[in-house]
């Protein structure tokens, strides 16, 4: 595809900007995840619910993650002061005006039912409060957010198949499903049926595979669960096949470098290996994961990650294309977001 821009025209002090205002999709964040400290010490004293750290800067201090496992134990107790269908509109609704500030303009939201629904909270609560949040970001911030429920893979088959149940009279108000938490030990093929139901449903699927986990959690996502998208996939790399595979079927990475950074997939941002999966053709993309945690949200992984690793205006383009395309927006849609980043990169002077 010919560039609607001259890269060699836009120099380096001009990158942080370009990355700032170029439109974008963010197809990779857990609305939980986007709970800042701040607003945990809110929600913690409005519901009379007590948390085992004093203060917001104690509780920001324990943001020191070894592994993936390390940092989900304090993101779920995190998670134990929303109880009510505001809570989950006010936490949507804080991370949809940073989205609409990082000129996001398309974002499909993950949330974790069963962290909820297992403390007593009804999928109702959580499903409306969200649902509502998304609505007012269409109308007053003119973000298109859309939702997918996640299952908890470290949880049994028979849960997930529970919370697909309970979830049902919502069907309209969420486009997929996904597959996270612990992924050692948890591989995709134990979620094969419910994955087949959901297909069946005509729900969007995708699944976290290759965060830590290896290659062969990738091959079983895209093979046995048939997902549209995977999430991570950082660790396909060691599979020369596999890189081949999601290049030739357009298969969308939904990368984040600054949760791979946190949790010590890599070492440091430098050695992140975004660039690589760009050269090689696949359809990479970058998101925050889970912001409030991992210290920024999506415009702050593109500008940390283009700083470290001194990737090109090309590739910022093909990052804004490739989110768009890779999101599940109708067609329509997808064309004039498209045509908006072109237009975006060509009048960048
Ligand atoms: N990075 C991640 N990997 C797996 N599960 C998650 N849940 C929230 N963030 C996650
Ligand atoms: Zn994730």
């Amino acid at each position: 595809m010919s560039l609607p821009f001259n890269p060699a025209a836009i120099f380096a002090d001009r990158m942080p900007e370009l990355l700032r205002t170029m439109p974008k999709a963010e197809l990779h964040m857990h609305i939980e995840g986007s709970l800042e400290p701040e607003l945990i010490f809110a929600l913690a004293q409005r519901n009379g619910v007590s948390i085992p750290y004093a203060s917001v800067e104690e509780l920001r201090s324990a943001y020191a993650f070894t592994n993936l496992q390390s940092f989900l134990d304090i993101y779920y107790a995190g998670a134990s002061v929303l109880l009510t269908e505001q809570d989950f509109y006010d936490m949507a609704w804080a991370y949809l005006q940073r989205a609409a500030a990082d000129h996001v303009l398309r974002t499909e939201m993950f949330f974790d039912p069963q962290t909820h629904t297992e403390r007593g909270v009804s999928m109702q609560t959580v499903v409306q409060g969200l649902h509502r949040a998304c609505v007012d970001a269409k109308a007053q911030l003119g973000v298109d957010a859309a939702l997918i429920l996640c299952f908890l893979r470290h949880l049994s088959e028979e849960s997930a198949f529970e919370t697909l149940e309970q979830a049902l009279p919502f069907r309209d108000l969420f486009i997929g499903v996904g597959l996270d938490s612990s992924e050692v030990g948890h591989p995709p093929e134990k979620f094969a049926r419910v994955f087949a139901r959901c297909r069946e449903l005509g729900l969007h699927l995708v699944a976290h595979a290759g965060e830590e986990g290896p290659p062969a959690y990738v091959w079983s996502a895209l093979d046995v669960l048939k997902v549209e998208r995977i999430d991570h996939g950082v660790q396909s790399i060691k599979d020369a096949a596999l890189m081949k595979r999601l290049a030739a079927d357009r298969i969308p990475l939904t990368v984040c470098p600054l949760s791979n950074l946190k949790l010590c997939v890599f070492p440091d941002l430098a050695q992140h290996n975004l660039g690589q999966l760009l050269d090689a053709g696949l359809v990479a993309t970058v998101n925050s994961d889970d912001p409030a945690y991992f210290g920024g949200y999506v415009n702050e992984n593109f500008t940390q990650t283009f700083a470290a690793t001194g990737l090109s205006a090309q590739h910022a383009w093909q990052l804004a294309r490739n989110s768009f395309e890779g999101s599940f927006a109708s067609a329509d849609a997808r064309r004039v977001w498209l045509d908006k980043v072109d237009a975006h990169f060509a009048g960048f002077v």
